[in-house]
């Protein structure tokens, strides 16, 4: 031993410790002694009522298709798409979000198929709204499930078209709207598209259809699991750098929500979500509006990963990841997680 260890043996160990006199008194953990202390402290909670459940859609009968990346999550027929709804109500999701799987024939430069007042996702809203209208219905509004090229816009020379992708995003929102979708979700990120939209919705009598801007939706790589699941992945041509938000970048959501909410969103979406929670944060400090997060896909398949290689509890890790949007500010989440939390937090 060295002398000066022995001297410190020496000190009584009172006057070392102190905690009480270091802290004031005050002491952090006497609040987390017990489960109903814990419990009585908390200051977020995550409910039934926060969730939106991602659904895709396919062409078929009685289909259910794996989608890779995605561990439990299937392509389903319209059919299987209603008893998903059926879920839904039963367990108090409040809202489902649907994506479609558009077969490649129906594909084209302009995304044409997004038009059609038959597509899937107007099938699928007409059958869910018929036989589950208590559930709320969200469609999203881009065209990249049905481009060719697999860009939510109209690309011409290589560059995606502002102006004339917003004149082709009413007309899907309207036919959205027509088919029985009670929220528009723009996901596109073109300028003015809410507005544009909000002022077709009006004229055309659809003024109680809620729009979720995608406001600060960011050139993500966690959207991989998603474009495998609406078959844009082998068709996207370069990035989408020129209308999705540079990562860097938070002042700028600002801007964009700013601009959502006076063009007339009713919510604001941050987008993808983990990697986001400063965003989220700065835009329900900023502007009180109703305001969701989405866990995109490549989080849940990061997640889901990890916990099945055993070096992730998934379990735990899915309710912290969760709870963490509703600390950072969120009014609700889109999550692939939704029924597996739904089943948990009813029981
Ligand atoms: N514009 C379509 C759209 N809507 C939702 C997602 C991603 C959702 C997810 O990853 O779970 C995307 C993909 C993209 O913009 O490339
Ligand atoms: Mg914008």
């Amino acid at each position: 031993m060295t002398n000066s260890s022995k001297s410190t043996m020496d000190t009584p160990l009172s006057a070392m410790t102190d905690v009480g006199s270091i802290t004031g008194g005050r002491r952090m953990r006497r609040n987390r002694r017990s489960d109903w202390s814990r419990r009585l402290i908390r200051e977020n909670a995550l409910t039934i009522n926060d969730l939106i459940w991602p659904i895709f859609v396919m062409d078929g009968d009685n289909e259910a298709q794996p989608i890779g990346a995605m561990p439990g999550v299937d392509r389903l027929s319209i059919d299987n798409a209603v008893r998903a709804a059926e879920k839904a109500a039963t367990l108090g999701i409040p809202v489902i979000a649907l994506f479609p799987y558009t077969n490649p024939d129906l594909r084209d430069d302009e995304g044409s198929e997004a038009l059609n007042e038959n597509n899937l996702i107007c099938r699928a809203l007409r059958a869910i709204k018929k036989e589950v209208p208590e559930v709320g219905l969200m469609t999203d509004v881009a065209l990249d499930p049905y481009t060719s090229h697999g860009h939510d816009g109209l690309l011409r020379d290589g560059i995606i078209l502002n102006d004339e992708t917003v004149e082709q995003l009413t007309r899907q929102a309207l036919v959205q709207a027509e088919a029985g979708s009670d929220i528009i979700g723009p996901s596109d990120m073109m300028d003015g598209r809410i507005g544009a939209i909000r002022a077709v919705l009006d004229n055309q009598g659809y003024t109680d259809t809620q729009i979720m801007a995608y406001t600060a939706k960011y050139a993500s790589a966690f959207y991989g699991p998603f474009r495998e699941a609406v078959g844009a992945n082998s068709t996207l041509k370069g990035d989408k750098q020129t209308y999705q938000m540079d990562p860097s970048n938070t002042d700028e959501a600002l801007m964009e929500a700013q601009l959502d909410i006076n063009e007339g969103a009713d919510m604001l979406m941050v987008k993808p979500g983990m990697p986001y929670l400063d965003v989220l944060r700065r835009l329900k400090d900023e502007f009180a509006m109703p305001t969701f997060a989405y866990q995109v896909s490549g989080e849940y398949a990061m997640l889901c990963a990890a916990g099945q290689n055993g070096w992730l509890d998934q379990e735990r890790v899915m309710w912290e990841s969760l709870l963490a949007f509703k600390r950072a500010g969120a009014d609700g989440i889109l999550t692939y997680f939704a029924p597996t939390i739904a089943e948990t937090l009813k029981r």
